[in-house]
């Protein structure tokens, strides 16, 4: 199945447009991770992340993992691979989005895809679109696989560039439309629209169709999740993975860790639901 096919399966079995962050912070993991300098392991990063999206995968569209809270730490990425396995073995129904950001020339491109999709066996990557289409066809062609764009970001500086006017329009609406027009020929692309800019996400519906588009910014940064259902969701109410991380994983640093992110994510579930 597809990674397109798969989301809009989970969107409907599951009812829900939540995408569940996987970013393991150590300095912020509950009390009993501590002790014995645990925390800072692999295996430790590996146990919360598990716990995490064990009890939260009834109400996830998608679990995303960004790359550079495993790899930043010794063993890291090997805690990834294993935590992808885990999560493609125990909820095989949910995909799985490796935050990676990547772009570069189409040979090391290449190689990015293989770590993405066969190291890490990720059902889609996220992907910087800044070096053109050569830099992307290593990922498009895996055309089971979806490949996740940077549209408008949800950082405050994603105005210094993403918004400047070229030829009459602003750099990000260039950017939805030739991956809309030229890129998405065998339907697997997706685009990434924070909450924090709600307006320019109704523009980016507007050029993108039915495109699916990952949403973070809500929770911790401060996205307004009804803005974003509002300006973002397709006719049929779904077209969206919007994503918190730290407002679901560090809900609680007591024993209550697991049944506490899940509660997180519940009503974030349900605060979404209600907008559609
Ligand atoms: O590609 C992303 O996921 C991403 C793009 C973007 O524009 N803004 C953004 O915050 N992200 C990621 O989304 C997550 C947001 O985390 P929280 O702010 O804790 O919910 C982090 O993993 C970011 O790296």
């Amino acid at each position: 199945m597809t990674f397109i096919d798969k989301l809009r399966a989970r969107w409907r079995d599951a009812d829900s447009l939540l995408c569940v962050g996987l970013d393991p912070d150590p300095a912020r993991f509950p009390d009993r991770f501590a002790g014995d300098g645990y925390a800072d392991t692999a295996e430790a990063l590996f146990a919360f992340c598990r716990d995490i999206a064990d009890a939260t995968a009834r109400y996830a569209c998608a679990f995303k993992p960004q790359i550079a809270y495993f790899a930043a730490h010794n063993g890291g990425e090997a805690a990834l691979q294993r935590l992808i396995a885990h999560l493609n073995a125990a909820h095989p129904d949910i995909p799985v989005i490796l935050d990676a950001k990547r772009g570069d020339i189409g040979s090391t491109a290449a190689q990015y895809a293989i770590e993405a999709f066969d190291r890490f066996g990720a059902d889609a990557v996220t992907l910087n679109p800044y070096m053109g289409r050569d830099s992307a066809a290593p990922f498009l062609q895996r055309n089971d696989r979806g490949c996740i764009f940077l549209c408008h970001t949800s950082n405050p500086g994603a105005r210094d560039f993403q918004e400047l006017e070229v030829g009459g329009a602003p750099l990000y609406q260039h950017v939805a439309r030739a991956i809309a027009t030229g890129w998405n020929v065998d339907g697997n692309c997706a685009l990434v629209v924070g909450a924090t800019f709600p307006g320019e996400l109704k523009v980016i519906r507007g050029i993108v169709g039915d495109m699916p588009l990952l949403i973070p910014g809500v929770g911790a940064q401060g996205g307004d999740v009804e803005a974003v259902v509002r300006n973002g969701a397709t006719a049929d109410g779904t077209g969206l993975m919007i994503n918190s991380s730290r407002g679901i994983l560090y809900a609680s640093t007591g024993e209550d860790y697991a049944e506490a992110a899940a509660g997180a994510a519940r009503q974030l579930r349900d605060e979404i639901n209600r907008y559609r």
